[in-house]
């Protein structure tokens, strides 16, 4: 069909479509293209369909919608043919279907009956512009992001701001790991988007029809951290007032994303490297094994092989989990990523807060890319929020920027030194049983800075130049100290 000799190569096309009418249709199509055109593989089951994709080229793919299931359907074969054209039609045409299926992967959409040539054009449009691979689709929640499609001017990855080479190393490192069932080692300082990591591997993976459970192991106290994950039964403990899954179960043939590893203490390691070898655990207070399938990712922002020498990490575990490992730079080391991120966060935050900012004056921006970003995309998150709150725009300008940013934090470490300086005198003077205690300290300079942030702990900690699991770990101690 349409071939055309002396083409470099051959267009591969798949139509996948139940009604076999409608494929022929479609595959006739193919006659127009002026590329050399290989015969079109037609399908009317999407088992089979997703099966070729796996494993064979793919140039045009064209997709009904009422066969595959529905436009969220359609993520699952976009992830499989990242480089294909994909055309989605359906009988059911309407604008928020397109742009569904756009979300998902789609890169056009017809409504059917369509004409060949309306299709011809589509198909030929598309592989006139397919000069470079688009990144993966993902979406907002979910799979697929209509920012990330052919533009040539993408600045996003799904829910993933920033095309830094630092970053699309990232996005193609999660558009390969995602397919595989193996566990995931996501690192990175507090805020570098890790937890947005582990979603996008969940989303691209097979497993995106099963649920994402998330456990911060920094957050949970430790004495309940073992019937989070693997649930217990009525009476196991004080308080256990009735039987509970554990989000191990609840992840069943989904994901099971343990933040914070790292805090995890070892007795409980132990246990989860049991299930891993396993796929066993017992619910605390119960004597009979179960059985799930869940993939495992984990996040730290320790140094996992220092925390494994320093005898805080079992070995066993490290290597058990240390599958597909994914670093997320700091902000700071990816500085192309700042503005985009920036008019993300306004465009959102002042469409949210009913404000008219559309951009940043140039010493906003200067200050922006100067500053060193210790809590990352979440502090530039917050404070783009906090700025659209407390102002108005057209444009955000210098004096909006919080102290800390304005003088690149140069200013703030003045007032903490005259602080300093203030105790040292005052403490000439007190008597030794006046003098607080380190904790108390401690806390009331955690406090402040959780008061400065309006409780937001991860700007607080990387105000304080600590890690958010810091201050979890402080407030359980305290809590301890005073019962
Ligand atoms: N590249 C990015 N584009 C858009 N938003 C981002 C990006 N990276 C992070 N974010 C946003 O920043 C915030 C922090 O991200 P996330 O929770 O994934 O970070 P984290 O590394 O898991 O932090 P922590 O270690 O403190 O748990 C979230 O609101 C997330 O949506």
């Amino acid at each position: 069909m349409g071939s055309q000799q002396g083409q470099a190569r051959s267009v591969h096309v798949r139509i996948l479509d139940a009604s076999p009418a409608d494929a022929t249709r479609a595959a006739t199509v193919c006659a127009k293209l002026s590329a050399d055109c290989a015969d079109p593989v037609l399908y009317s089951d999407p088992k089979a369909c997703l099966d070729a994709l796996a494993d064979q080229p793919t140039d045009v793919l064209i997709l009904d919608l009422e066969t595959i299931g529905g436009d969220e359907a359609l993520a699952r074969y976009a992830v499989r043919c990242p480089r294909a054209v994909i055309i989605a039609v359906s009988a059911r045409g309407s604008v928020s279907r397109a742009v569904n299926a756009m979300r998902a992967g789609a890169h056009d959409f017809l409504t059917k009956p369509f004409s060949l040539d309306a299709l011809g054009d589509k198909v030929q449009a598309q592989l006139g512009m397919r000069r470079k691979p688009r990144p993966a689709p993902m979406a907002e929640g979910g799979p697929a992001d209509a920012r990330t499609l052919q533009t040539g001017t993408t600045e996003a990855f799904g829910r993933f701001v920033g095309m830094s080479p630092a970053m699309v190393s990232v996005y193609d490192q999660i558009r390969r790991m995602a397919p595989s069932g193996a566990p995931v080692f996501i690192t990175g300082e507090s805020g570098t988007g890790k937890e947005l990591c582990a979603q996008a591997v969940h989303d691209l993976s097979d497993r995106r029809g099963g649920r994402f459970v998330t456990l911060n192991c920094a957050a949970i106290p430790r004495d309940l951290m073992e019937s989070e994950i693997f649930g217990h039964v009525r009476g196991a403990f004080t308080g256990a007032v009735d039987t509970r899954a554990g989000a191990a179960e609840q992840a069943d043939g989904g994901t099971l994303f343990l933040d914070e590893i790292g805090e995890m203490e070892i007795a409980l390691q132990s246990k989860l490297l049991r299930f891993l070898q396993t796929g066993t655990f017992q619910r605390l207070g119960d004597s009979s094994d179960r059985t799930v399938d869940a993939r495992i990712i984990c996040a730290t922002n320790r140094d996992p092989t220092a925390e494994v020498a320093a005898g805080r990490f079992r070995e066993d575990l490290f290597y058990r989990l240390h599958v597909l490992p994914v670093h997320l730079p700091p902000l700071r080391e990816r500085r192309d990523d700042i503005m985009p991120l920036a008019r993300a966060f306004l465009a959102r935050f002042a469409a949210q807060e009913g404000r008219s900012f559309k951009g940043f004056d140039a010493d906003a921006q200067a200050r922006l890319l100067a500053y060193s970003w210790p809590g990352n995309v979440r502090q530039l998150e917050n404070t783009i929020r906090q700025i659209v709150v407390m102002n108005d725009g057209p444009a955000i300008t210098l004096d909006m920027l919080p102290m800390l940013i304005r003088d690149g934090g140069g200013r703030a470490r003045a007032a903490a030194d005259d602080t300093r300086d203030r105790h040292r005198m005052a403490r000439q003077s007190r008597p030794f049983a006046t003098i607080e205690p380190l904790w108390a300290q401690e806390r009331r300079i955690i406090e402040d800075a959780l008061d400065a942030f309006d409780g937001n702990i991860a700007m607080a900690a990387a105000a304080l130049e600590i890690s958010p699991s810091t201050i979890y770990r402080k407030r359980q101690s305290w809590s301890e100290r005073l019962q």
